[in-house]
């Protein structure tokens, strides 16, 4: 369970969360103002028995015969998830990854704001890479996560530079780090870090195709 102010909810349930969000933004933007389980679960691809087993952890059982009103469920959504403020993110590495990852304009509507940009190659220091923010050096790491109010850091480093970049991140007070590097951080017990490992989804889904071809050839 994670406690969040008065709520406890399953780590599974807050995964979840940020699906259930985006879907009510498609709903709001097509003009939804009510929406049943089954069709909020349905844009979201899950059950509706689960779905309504994780919004009842945020407290929200909707209303018999009318279902959910799709904006304050976003609202408690958001606010379950911390969106009530924009977090303030810092890209480490600005490769090939870091390039994408700062190129990306769906932040802002869903909470979130690049405030920094941070490499250690004389070639890419300062370097405008979305065409504004400037790329600093990692040497300024501290001062620029300071200056900037930073709160979260995406990790884009090869896998050898990761631990010592995040170690630092976290002496510098920020505790959540979203990690791209395929390489298991070893962190004090209040950092968060999500890893993204394109490759291994991938592993999962060829998994799948092989059991799969398996269970055809079984058969
Ligand atoms: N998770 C995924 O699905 C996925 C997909 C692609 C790449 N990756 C990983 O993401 C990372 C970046 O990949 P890429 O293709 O952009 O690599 P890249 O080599 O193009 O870029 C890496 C960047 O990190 C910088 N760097 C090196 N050491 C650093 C340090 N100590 N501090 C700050 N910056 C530093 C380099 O100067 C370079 O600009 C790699 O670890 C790669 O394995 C993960």
């Amino acid at each position: 369970m994670i406690e969040t102010g008065d709520l406890a909810v399953p780590a599974a349930t807050v995964a979840r969360l940020p699906h259930y969000l985006r879907a009510l933004l498609d709903l709001q933007s097509a003009g939804v103002r009510t929406t049943s389980s089954t069709e909020l679960a349905d844009v979201a691809g899950v059950s509706s028995a689960q779905l309504r087993k994780d919004l009842s952890y945020l407290g929200s059982y909707g209303t018999r015969g009318v279902g959910y009103d799709v904006a304050s469920l976003s609202t408690v959504i958001s606010t379950a998830l911390g969106l009530g403020s924009t977090h303030r993110l810092a890209i480490i590495g600005l490769g090939n990854l870091g390039h994408a990852l700062a190129n990306y304009s769906g932040y802002t509507t869903r909470g979130f704001e690049v405030v920094a940009l941070l490499d250690v190659a004389d070639a890419v220091v300062g370097t405008r890479p979305s065409g504004s923010l400037a790329v600093e050096h990692l040497d300024d790491l501290e001062q620029v996560i300071k200056r900037e109010a930073v709160t979260m850091v995406v990790l884009a480093t090869p896998a050898h530079a990761a631990q010592s970049v995040a170690e630092r991140v976290i002496a510098a007070g920020v505790r959540e780090i979203l990690s791209f590097s395929p390489v298991a951080l070893q962190l004090p017990d209040d950092a968060v870090v999500r890893s993204v490992d394109v490759a291994g989804e991938l592993q999962i889904l060829a998994f799948h195709a092989a059991a799969r071809t398996a269970t055809r050839s079984v058969g």
